[in-house]
């Protein structure tokens, strides 16, 4: 859906020459919800901006749904516009407008007839969960609901591809995650593309599919979100991830692990739950079926997007034998299973 091919963008400013892209190369499939997540400044919103031409590259070209958008004209610009909204930090909804009216407003310029236009605004507003605020002017609405109403216009003119520019940052979290829910919703339903920037992990690890890690201008890693959470490639990911689940052992905890009696070995070992296997009480498994002890040193689970995901730290002890047939049980069952230290 999206090509960003080489893509560089140099801004002057008086007296010195800030390269905000360096040659960034990303492909965003039909249909995925796809996340950008940066520190401030890395060149996220330089990059969303390119991708719909609000900023033009230095170098490189975007393709969008096949189209070349870096080669079109300001005619042809604004058509394929059509097909890319856009939701902003800042909702940036018009004041003096109602909501039924900043909804209307992209299906007017686009010289759509009122009365069919009002019936998507309807349609629309219904599926935000807002048919009941139509008449009401965005000062009287919350931070949640102001940005509904920039998803509703975002999609009046039914486009292929939503970019999001930091749409939750000005969001509390309970909020932030009904707007993620909102947009999984709209992107099961119409199998919309959404591409959205962020610094918040959490963002990628409730709604998107896949992620691209950028820092000084560049793209450090690309991956399915699940594989960047468990086994991040680079200390900025690993940095990020660490932002929503921390896998060091705290200090304090290791200490007190350690000491067994003759004969048994210990092992600390990190293991890794991801989907299903999050479910099964494979622990409790392992312990019957061996013989060997499990003391929980510290653990984490989550989910990441609709799939569990988590760690879980344990101190095991038996015979040796015993124990390693232990952790090729769980390994068996799809755990990944981290030997940290004998003990
Ligand atoms: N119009 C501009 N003129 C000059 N420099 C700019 C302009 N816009 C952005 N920059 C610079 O380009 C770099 C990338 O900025 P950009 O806004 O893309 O980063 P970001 O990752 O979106 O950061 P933030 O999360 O703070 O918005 C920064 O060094 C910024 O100062």
């Amino acid at each position: 859906m999206i090509e960003v091919r080489n893509l560089t963008k140099i801004y002057t400013a008086p007296g010195q020459k800030i390269v905000a892209l360096d040659d960034v190369s990303l492909r965003v499939e039909k249909g995925e919800i796809f996340g950008i997540i940066g520190l401030s400044g890395a060149g996220k919103s330089t990059l969303i901006r390119c991708i719909n031409m609000l900023e033009k590259p230095t170098r490189g070209s975007v393709f969008v749904d096949g189209v070349e958008i870096t080669a079109l004209n300001e005619k042809e610009l604004r058509r394929a516009r059509q097909k890319i909204g856009m939701i902003f930090q800042h909702f940036n909804l018009l004041s003096s407008r109602t909501v039924f009216d900043n909804v209307m407003f992209p299906l007017e310029i686009a010289g759509i007839p009122r009365k069919q236009a009002a019936e998507r605004v309807r349609e629309l507003l219904d599926l935000v969960g807002l048919a009941d605020k139509a008449d009401v002017y965005p000062a009287q609405l919350s931070g949640g609901q102001k940005q509904r109403v920039g998803i509703a216009r975002a999609l009046a003119s039914s486009p292929k591809l939503l970019l999001s520019d930091e749409a939750t940052s000005a969001l509390d979290p309970q909020t932030t995650r009904s707007i993620l829910n909102l947009l999984k919703d709209i992107n099961r339903k119409f199998n919309l593309t959404i591409l959205l920037i962020t610094h918040d992990m959490n963002v990628i690890k409730e709604a998107c599919d896949r992620v691209a890690v950028i820092a000084d201008s560049r793209i450090v890693e690309v991956g399915n979100v699940l594989d960047v959470f468990s086994n991040p490639q680079t200390e900025t990911s690993r940095s990020f991830v660490d932002t929503v689940i921390n896998r060091d052992i705290p200090a304090d905890l290791l200490q007190r692990s350690g000491g067994c009696d003759s004969g048994t070995i210990s092992y600390l070992v990190r293991v890794s739950f991801i989907g299903a296997s999050a479910g099964k009480p494979l622990i409790s498994s392992m312990v019957k079926r061996y013989d060997v002890t499990a003391n929980i040193i510290y653990g984490k689970i989550d989910r990441v997007k609709d799939t569990p995901f988590g760690y879980l730290t344990l101190e095991l002890s038996g015979p040796s034998g015993q124990l390693n047939e232990a952790l090729a049980f769980l390994r068996n069952n799809g755990l990944e299973v981290e030997v940290l230290e004998d003990v």
